[in-house]
Formats: structure tokens, sequence, C-alpha cells
């Protein structure tokens, strides 16, 4: 947990201070879940662990036991399986952050596949805003040619309730995109 916590402060502390309280904001809320993901039943080659999605979070930090699965999806929509080292993190920039940075960091889309015959753990360290946070694009990073507005502001909290009562896979595009 010290080590997922320092990591969070190492990533946004490359943030320029300016922004230091906006980022203190952006992950006031963080959270520590432990995944387990059961054995593929008999005869299934692989099996469905977690639904491709985009965390609602601002970062998540994630860390596994030896039992791999991870896959994420490129730009140009292919999956690629994580091979990630023993003892070695994964951090997802989550929707917050994206639309916080007017979609300049991008939230990629990732999926969990369980193949053999052992079980797989996660522990994930999430970070969020507190559900009455507004998250604005910061005038800094919008200009009218290369990077225009593509998100209109917004509570964390109306997001997170959009979201569950919608499940959409496009969410932040759908709840605030221009
Ligand atoms: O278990 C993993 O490695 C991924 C977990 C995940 O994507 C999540 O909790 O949002
Ligand atoms: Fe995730």
């Amino acid at each position: 947990m010290n080590v997922m916590g320092s990591k969070m402060f190492e990533l946004h502390s490359l943030i320029p201070k300016q922004f230091n309280s906006t980022i203190e904001e952006l992950k006031g809320n963080c959270n520590l879940r432990l995944m387990k993901y059961r054995v593929p039943e008999i005869n299934k080659d692989c099996g469905i662990g977690l639904a491709p999605h985009t965390d609602k979070t601002t970062l998540t930090i994630l860390c596994q036991n030896e039992v791999q699965g991870l896959e994420v999806l490129t730009k140009t929509n292919q999956w690629i399986k994580l091979n990630i080292p023993q003892g070695g993190f994964v951090v997802f920039v989550g929707d917050i952050l994206k639309a916080w940075s007017n979609g300049r960091l991008h939230a990629a889309t990732h999926k969990v596949k369980m193949f053999g015959d052992k079980e797989r753990y996660s522990v994930g360290l999430l970070s969020n805003p507190k559900n009455d946070v507004k998250i604005e694009v910061p005038h800094e990073l919008v200009d009218q040619k290369m990077h225009p507005l593509r998100y209109r502001s917004f509570y964390y909290g109306d997001y997170l309730d959009y979201f569950c009562s919608t499940f959409k896979e496009n969410a932040l595009d759908a709840f605030i995109g221009i």
C-alpha cells in the first residue's frame, strides 16, 4: 500500500505545480480494491475475467500475483496482452484525468481474460475526486487550432450517476463530450 501510495505521489508530481490544488481535489478519495479471478471452467481455453472498460477514476495503479491476463486495446483497435513482471505496477489514466487534460492523456480500454489453472489476484489503488468536485479543463490546455475544448465541466458524482444508470462504453463522451 505504501509503495502504491508513493507511486501515486510520484505520478502526480509530474503535473506542473500550478495545478497542485486541482490534483489534490482530483485524487481526494483513494480506495484499495482486491480482485480475485476464478480459474476458467474445464473445457474452456479462457474466460472473461473482467469486461472491457475504462476506469472511472482519476488514476489507477495495479499490481497482481504471477497469473497474467490483463489486456489493453490499442488506438488501432488491437488487443494486446500485457506481461507484467513480478513486483511490477500498471498505471491507467482514468476517465477523470482524460477529461481534465482535455483528452491529452488517454484512458486506455482494458479487460482481463483468464487462462490456465491458477487463480489470479490483483490489487488496485484507485484515486477519485469526491462527488462534489467540479472537473473543468484548465484554459492552458485549450487552444483553437490543435486542442479545441473537448469536454464540458461536470461534477464527479453526476458522472458516476450517469455511468451507473447507463453503463455506456463511451460514457465520458456521451455525458460531457462537445
Ligand atoms: O485485475 C486487473 O488487473 C484489472 C482490474 C481493473 O481493471 C479494475 O479494477 O478496474
Ligand atoms: Fe480497470
